[in-house]
């Protein structure tokens, strides 16, 4: 028996998906451009990182050779020539969404087959029926915005108004998503809680992913600041995923971050909250010093899409994968013979990229064994859904084979 530590990177895709056209997202890559604008210095800001993208500790698990299965290139300023130690892959993803739900429940072994509802690209975005009624049962007097907009722009926008009348906004994007920003003292933490969970169950018709609170605070439009209060109201998913079928085995499965939400609570039986990366590290160590044989780590780091990707902010994006980069060999530094690191993606956001919304895109795995897949460091080549990895931790854990996907350690000499 062993453990395993499952580390999503929020966003952070590494190009080449072969239905990119259908998303509008062909040329798309997150690590790629990132990296091309490092070593031109268009990744630089003053006190924050300077020069190309340093990224050793991922590259030594071979992030530069999964980049190169994904777009037949290897990002500049990688080193191409590290022999990583231990696998390395990219993935695609087969779910009809490139969302953070269906890239996680595909993650956790259920891909998304059916397709979500979305809000058109019209003004307003939702229907007159569905506001009213929302309206009516949370006892609103209206609500502002309407439209789809990126998070921070709309509240710069609405915000001083809202204050003003009472009234939420609301928003969209091109996610299967109803977001509620409200200010967390005027209106109320509690009370935009309630109203999205009212709103909630009036958007479950239209087969809608997600329902976001984004609380805020601050007076004026250039001191509002989204809070780490954000709470995420998902559908479940179709079918059991690999969280389901641990818990049912009777292990324990620690959710860092979002993990918890994405899942709708579900198979998540540890819970625990951090506000931004280096705080979901210390969490994530934390888990991991008490994780027990058989217990999955499941962490979630947001702010590469959050903070950078949907805010096509290339020098932050860059600094925080560097940050994200320098603590790797303190998990390293915790696993004992049979755990297993993987390190993934749920889908791009491309930070160069027009727009605000993800990028449909290839996502890297990179798998380190304390012991255990020594003797089968190399590629695993193209994994043809984000399942393998949900089934992959399955085996190593010990659980029967689920439906989708299979694992990539079979077929790997296991030597612990
Ligand atoms: O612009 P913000 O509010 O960060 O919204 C982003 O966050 C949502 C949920 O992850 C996505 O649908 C995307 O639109
Ligand atoms: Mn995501
Ligand atoms: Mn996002």
């Amino acid at each position: 028996m062993a453990r395993v530590f499952l580390f999503v990177l929020d966003s952070f895709g590494i190009g080449g998906a072969p239905d990119a056209a259908e998303f509008g997202d062909v040329g798309a890559d997150t690590l790629g451009h990132i990296a091309a604008a490092c070593a031109t210095g268009a990744g630089d800001r003053d006190g924050l990182r300077s020069g190309p993208l340093t990224l050793p500790n991922m590259n030594a698990l071979g992030l530069a050779r999964a980049a190169e299965l994904a777009t037949g290139k290897i990002p500049a300023g990688l080193d191409g020539s590290v022999m990583p130690d231990g696998l390395w892959g990219a993935a695609q993803e087969i779910s009809r969404g490139k969302d953070t739900p269906s890239g996680h429940w595909e993650i956790a072994g259920v891909p998304v087959s059916f397709d979500w509802g979305y809000f058109p690209q019209t003004l307003p975005a939702f229907s007159a029926d569905l506001l009213e009624e929302i309206a009516r049962r949370a006892e609103i007097p209206g609500t502002l915005g309407n439209c789809h907009a990126s998070g921070t722009d709309i509240i710069e926008r609405f915000g001083e108004e809202h204050i003003r009348t009472g009234k939420p906004i609301f928003y969209t994007s091109t996610d299967s998503v109803l977001q509620i920003a409200a200010h967390e003292a005027h209106f109320g933490l509690e009370r935009l809680y309630a109203l999205c969970a009212i709103a909630r169950e009036l958007v479950d018709p239209l087969n809608i992913g997600r329902v976001i609170a984004r609380p805020f605070i601050g007076e004026t439009a250039s001191t509002f600041e989204r809070t780490g209060n954000r709470r995420d109201y998902s559908v479940p998913p179709p079918e059991p995923t690999v969280l389901d079928r641990l818990t049912q085995a009777g292990r324990n499965v620690i959710g860092v971050g979002k993990i918890g939400d994405i899942f709708a609570h579900r198979g998540v039986p540890d819970m625990r909250k951090a506000n931004g990366n280096m705080a979901l590290f210390d969490a994530t160590l934390e888990a991991i010093s008490q994780a027990r044989d058989g217990d999955l780590v499941f962490t979630n780091f947001v702010d590469f899409d959050m903070l950078y990707g949907h805010r096509r902010d290339v020098p932050g994006y860059a600094a925080a994968l560097e940050a994200f980069d320098r603590r790797l060999p303190e998990v390293l530094a915790l696993m004992k013979p049979g755990d297993l690191l993987i390190l993934t993606a749920d889908h791009g956001c491309d930070p160069t990229w027009k727009g605000t919304d993800h990028t449909r895109e290839r996502v890297p795995v990179l798998v380190a064994g304390a012991g255990p897949i020594k003797a089968g460091a190399g590629s695993l080549g193209i994994l043809p859904t984000f399942a393998d990895i949900g089934e992959t931790v399955a085996a190593h854990l010990g659980l029967p084979a689920g439906k989708h996907g299979t694992s990539f350690l079979k077929g790997v000499a296991q030597d612990a």
